[in-house]
């Protein structure tokens, strides 16, 4: 069947595709005589590979993509392992700690706390209020791993967004990045002339929820197709925005939701394997989770339905979780916790505080150690080996940014294993060569789950973002492995095929949102899977 669509981007008064007018062909002599497409794509390609430093690379294509966008996301999308490095994790964390000092000319949306109770008009000054369909929003009061950046956090919001249109076809102009201005506890910041933002104290408190509570409501009035996704706030915050607003917008945040279903996805894919190689059951694994934060709580609670899919309780399904956090095991009868913590708080150890990591596997015996806790080398290779003598195939997902902070390297992970770990990393590492063969590292970045998401989100329409619509973006990417990439022990798809992986992702929690009944796009209820997916696919922009 054919049915018309409002396209995603319109403003809902248009019924028909509307065709994107291709910018006005430069006068004769304005351009140099021999100017070929392909050949100037090598042209860039060749600038870009000349700069030796990666902040270099960074600053290089920031001014391709204002100034040449088309060519930017083509080549974006055609060299996504060599892009995604360099305008996301780790060069984009780079990017943040120095923007006050590389920024050229302003990009994104700047709110300030000077702006509440006119926040309205802050937003009406946007140039594209109708055509907007996603913002990614930081306050950068924990930017990847490096803490409080104040409004130096705009670069984290500008590359999310790149890759929402390089890897799932949003359109430019739908992408809003926005840094929300609240003061910084950075002092190296406060004390430097060239510092962007305010200087001023972050603000806490009831001003700081009343300040966020104007700001989603004039959100949500300026731009009614909009979804929100929230990005490194800092931990506390982070859970209670997104349990302030969940159910009142769509929104959802990335570092809770989108890092929870990555890792459930390359979970479910390394404990088959790790299964196979023990001859233990699924349900059977223990996963241990160094860091306790928004992070590492929030991949906790994805988890559990890793075990009540294979047929737990949620209360067996929790029991199969431990955190570990600065002062070691986290055990109710250690005392007052954070609020965050207290869900996988272990009931039923109450002997002295176990602080050693090495002491805690040893009384946890898990089947996987997770990092989060932005402690570089905490995987040390006492660690490594203690969960290799423990398991035949050991699953470590060592997942803090950017890859200075990870807990442990790719290759120290395979020599201390003998070849034999289950790897995924939040940053980019590259493959090893073991005993002759090439093991290829899994990088469990949630790259591979907010863009799928946040399209299907946006073209279902959907009221707000279920945990359902999250988990069925995470089931997506686990089943969208390709025969191949199961055969080279991969847990994650290629990152070359991130549109067709985006696609399958969003068609997917289009379901998911139907099923649950929040979804305003009603009309795609009626298509089969494959006219959804055909639908998904003709709604993406290309380059
Ligand atoms: O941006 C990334 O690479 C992943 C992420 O959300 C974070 O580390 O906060
Ligand atoms: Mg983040």
């Amino acid at each position: 069947m054919t049915i018309v669509l409002t396209p995603y981007w319109s403003n809902g008064v248009q019924k028909l595709k509307v065709a994107p007018q291709p910018p006005p062909k430069p006068k004769h002599g304005l351009t140099p005589p021999v100017l070929d497409d392909k050949i100037h794509a090598m042209r860039c390609l060749n600038q870009l590979r000349s700069k030796d430093k990666n902040i270099e690379k960074y600053i290089y294509l920031s001014m391709l993509k204002e100034q040449d966008p088309s060519m930017f996301y083509k080549l974006c999308l055609q060299y996504m392992p060599e892009f995604t490095p360099i305008i996301y994790t780790p060069t984009v964390g780079d990017a943040c700690l120095q923007y006050s000092h590389i920024y050229r000319r302003p990009e994104g949306l700047f709110i300030s706390i000077k702006d509440k109770g006119k926040i309205r008009s802050v937003i009406r000054n946007w140039p594209k209020l109708d055509e907007a369909r996603i913002s990614v929003v930081t306050d950068g009061s924990r930017i990847l791993g490096l803490g409080d950046l104040g409004v130096n956090g705009m670069p984290i919001s500008i590359g999310k967004l790149s890759l929402y249109i390089a890897g799932a076809g949003i359109r430019p102009s739908s992408t809003i990045p926005i840094c929300l201005d609240l003061g910084t506890n950075n002092q190296k910041f406060l004390d430097d002339p060239l510092y962007l933002g305010l200087r001023k104290e972050r603000l806490t408190g009831p001003e700081m929820t009343e300040f966020m509570d104007e700001f989603m409501h004039e959100m949500s009035v300026a731009f009614p197709k909009l979804l929100v996704q929230f990005e490194d706030f800092s931990t506390d915050n982070a859970f209670l925005y997104l349990d302030r607003y969940r159910n009142k917008y769509p929104v959802f945040n990335d570092d809770i939701q989108g890092t929870g279903a990555v890792v459930l996805s390359g979970l479910i894919n390394a404990a088959r394997l790790s299964s196979a190689a023990s001859g233990q059951p699924i349900t059977s694994h223990r996963i241990l989770f160094f860091g306790a934060g928004s992070a590492g709580v929030g991949v906790a609670m994805q988890l559990m339905s890793f075990f009540t899919l294979n047929g737990l309780s949620k209360d067996e399904a929790r029991e199969r979780i431990w955190l570990i956090d600065s002062q070691g095991l986290v055990f109710d009868d250690r005392g007052p916790m954070a609020e965050h913590k207290k869900f996988f708080s272990r009931k039923d150890y109450s002997g002295p505080p176990i602080t050693d990591i090495l002491d805690i596997i040893e009384h946890v015996k898990p089947t996987a150690l997770l990092g989060l806790s932005t402690i570089s080398n905490a995987f040390t290779a006492d660690v490594i080996q203690a969960m290799a003598a423990l398991n035949p195939r050991p699953i470590i997902f060592p997942l803090s940014n950017p890859v200075r902070l990870s807990e442990c390297s790719f290759d120290d992970a395979v020599k201390h294993t003998n070849g034999q770990v289950l790897f995924a990393s939040g940053s980019p590492f590259p493959a090893v060569d073991y005993n002759g063969v090439t093991l290829y590292p899994g990088q469990g970045n949630n790259m591979y789950i907010f863009p799928g998401l946040g399209l299907g989100a946006i073209l279902a329409r959907a009221t707000s973002v279920t945990d359902s619509m999250v988990e069925a973006s995470s089931l997506g990417l686990a089943g969208a492995l390709t025969e191949e990439e199961h055969s080279m022990g991969l847990l994650y798809p290629q990152v070359e095929r991130i549109r067709e992986i985006s696609a399958h992702i969003a068609k997917e929690v289009i379901r998911a949102a139907q099923k649950a009944n929040v979804d305003r796009s009603t009309e795609l209820r009626s298509l089969n899977d494959g006219e959804l997916l055909k639908l998904v696919n003709s709604k993406m922009w290309n380059p």
